[in-house]
Formats: structure tokens, C-alpha cells, sequence
């Protein structure tokens, strides 16, 4: 028997299926690796918004962690929501204490409908607990101004977040474009080693785009499990996600779920771009 690529998502769940911990889940599926799960939170939430949160205990999250590390091989892990001070300092020890292979950080803040899923003291832990320890930090411009403190406009202000970020910590940055309504939508992606690219594709006029950024971060973990390099990684993963929200489906009232078993196909990669 071969030995199954395995990765881990710590999150919390949606009691819609559409985003957080299923959204990861269903991509890691789709991508096949196998995916454990590490629930932070419990969200009571719909495409129109999320209604309620309960945060997990750290010592139920850490006992969480444990049982992973003790058991399974996990190659590369992805955090979400992760609520609260509180978590980011569990999730920070863990990382440091056990071996799960490289870490993606999606920063998530708010919800698509506008619900705020980390306090804003815990936006600091993010930054000096998780991102030193960061292979890839992937937020979507709201964060990154949050992260940065800066206003991002223009194409080189998404270039000067980015190498703050670097600053933080973060080896590697992908600063999502989803955000805004311009026609294309362009990703950007800054490399350990100063390399740097956008991806760009056709934006879909369509609101059924919940879970976006989960999706794509969690199809670069389940690349990485796969044993792909980060930037042959982003790229199959962003042309992932356009798949998943260009063959739609029919799922809620609002901000509909994406297609996750989508196939990605040749003719939906995005342009890769050097200069801007
Ligand atoms: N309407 C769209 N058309 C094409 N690509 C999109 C669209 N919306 C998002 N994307 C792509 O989806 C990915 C996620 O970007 P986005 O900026 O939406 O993340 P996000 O805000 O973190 O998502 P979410 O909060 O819903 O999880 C990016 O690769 C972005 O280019
Ligand atoms: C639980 C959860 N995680 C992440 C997001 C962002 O997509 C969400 N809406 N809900």
C-alpha cells in the first residue's frame, strides 16, 4: 500500500458546508489527500452570514493536536478562523512542539457577510506567535491592510504589503485579489527568494464565491502534501479555485458555496505575469 499524502487543516466549522473547515476538507478530497481536522470553532452560519460562535477550549484544541501528531504523517498544514488569542497561542505552541511539515497561514477576519471571526487582540498573536513560523501567509487584501497597517490601492502598494509581510516573518506571500469589482483579478505571489509574480484571470460577475479563500489556501496545502514545489503549487491551485467558482452550483440564498468537485482544465490557468 502506498503512503497516502496526508494534510491538516486547524479551523472552524460552517454549519453550511460552504467555507472554513469543509470548504478545506472537500479541496484537500478533490486534490487526493487524505485530511485531518482540527475544529477551533463552531460557527451557526448560512450563505447570508454566520449567526453564532463557539469557541473550543485550548486544552480540547491541544488534546486535538496531540492525537494528530501521535498517529498520522501529515505532510503540510493550513489554519482558518482561528477566533481568538487563546487559540493562536495554542496553535502557535503546537507548531513549534510537533512536526506537521509547512504551514499556510490564512489569515481569516471577516466573513464574507460581514461577520468578524478574529478580535482584534488576537491580530497581534497572529503576528508575533504564528508568523515567523509562516511557509505561507495568504491574505486577501482587507487583511493584508490590516496586517500591515497600510492602505493597498495600486499594484505596488500590494507589492510593498507583501515584502512587509515578509518582514513579519511570512517566508512567502500570496496577496489574494478576490476583493473589488475591476473586470480581472489579479493575485500576487512574493518568494522566499525575492522572485516575484502575478496571476491573472477573468473575474465571474457572481456572488456565489463563499469560501474562496479557504478553498485556495487549502488546495496549496493538499499540492505541498502532494510533494510540489510552492509556486508549481499556487498555480494549480488558483487555477483550482476558478474552476470551482466558474462551474457553479445552486446552494443557498446569498454567497453560495463553491463547486468543489470542479475539474480544473487547461484552458482555465491564469496568466502568469512577471511585470506589471
Ligand atoms: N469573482 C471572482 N472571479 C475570479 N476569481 C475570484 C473571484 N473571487 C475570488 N477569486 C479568487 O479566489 C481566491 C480567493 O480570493 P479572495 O480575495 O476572495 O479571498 P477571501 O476574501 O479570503 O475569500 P473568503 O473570505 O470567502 O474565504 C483568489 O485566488 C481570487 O483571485
Ligand atoms: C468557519 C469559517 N471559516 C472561514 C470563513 C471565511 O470564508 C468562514 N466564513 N467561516
Amino acid at each position: 500500500m502506498n503512503d497516502t499524502p496526508q494534510a491538516m487543516t486547524i479551523a472552524g466549522t460552517d454549519s453550511s458546508g460552504g467555507a472554513g473547515m469543509t470548504a478545506d476538507l472537500n479541496t484537500f478530497s478533490a486534490q487526493g489527500v487524505y485530511g485531518a481536522n482540527i475544529v477551533v470553532s463552531v460557527t451557526a452560519q448560512n450563505t447570508c452570514g454566520v449567526q453564532k460562535v463557539q469557541m473550543i477550549t485550548p486544552d480540547m484544541i491541544m488534546a486535538q493536536l496531540s492525537a494528530v501528531a501521535d498517529d498520522l504523517k501529515i505532510r503540510a498544514v493550513k489554519t482558518g478562523m482561528l477566533g481568538d488569542t487563546a487559540t493562536v497561542e495554542t496553535v502557535a505552541k503546537a507548531m513549534t512542539k510537533f512536526n506537521f511539515g509547512p504551514l499556510i497561514l490564512d489569515p481569516v477576519m471577516v466573513a464574507k457577510g460581514g461577520a468578524q471571526l478574529l478580535t482584534d487582540e488576537a491580530v497581534s498573536a497572529v503576528k508575533t506567535l504564528l508568523m515567523p513560523l509562516v511557509t505561507l501567509v495568504t491574505p486577501n487584501l482587507p487583511e493584508a491592510e490590516v496586517l500591515t497597517h497600510l492602505s493597498i490601492k495600486t499594484t505596488d502598494d500590494i507589492m510593498l504589503a507583501a515584502q512587509q509581510l515578509q518582514t513579519l516573518g511570512a517566508k512567502n506571500v500570496l496577496l489574494k485579489g478576490g476583493h473589488g469589482d475591476a473586470p480581472i483579478v489579479l493575485d500576487y505571489i512574493l518568494l522566499a527568494d525575492g522572485r516575484h509574480f502575478w496571476l491573472r484571470t477573468k473575474r465571474f460577475n457572481t456572488a456565489r464565491t463563499h469560501g474562496t479563500g479557504d478553498t485556495i489556501s487549502a488546495a496549496i496545502t493538499a499540492q505541498l502534501a502532494l510533494g510540489h514545489d510552492l509556486e508549481t503549487a499556487i498555480i494549480a491551485a488558483k487555477t483550482y479555485v476558478d474552476a470551482t467558482i466558474r462551474d457553479g452550483i445552486l446552494v443557498g440564498h446569498r454567497y453560495g458555496p463553491l463547486n468543489h468537485l470542479a475539474q480544473s482544465t487547461i484552458k482555465n490557468q491564469p496568466e502568469v505575469i512577471y511585470d506589471i
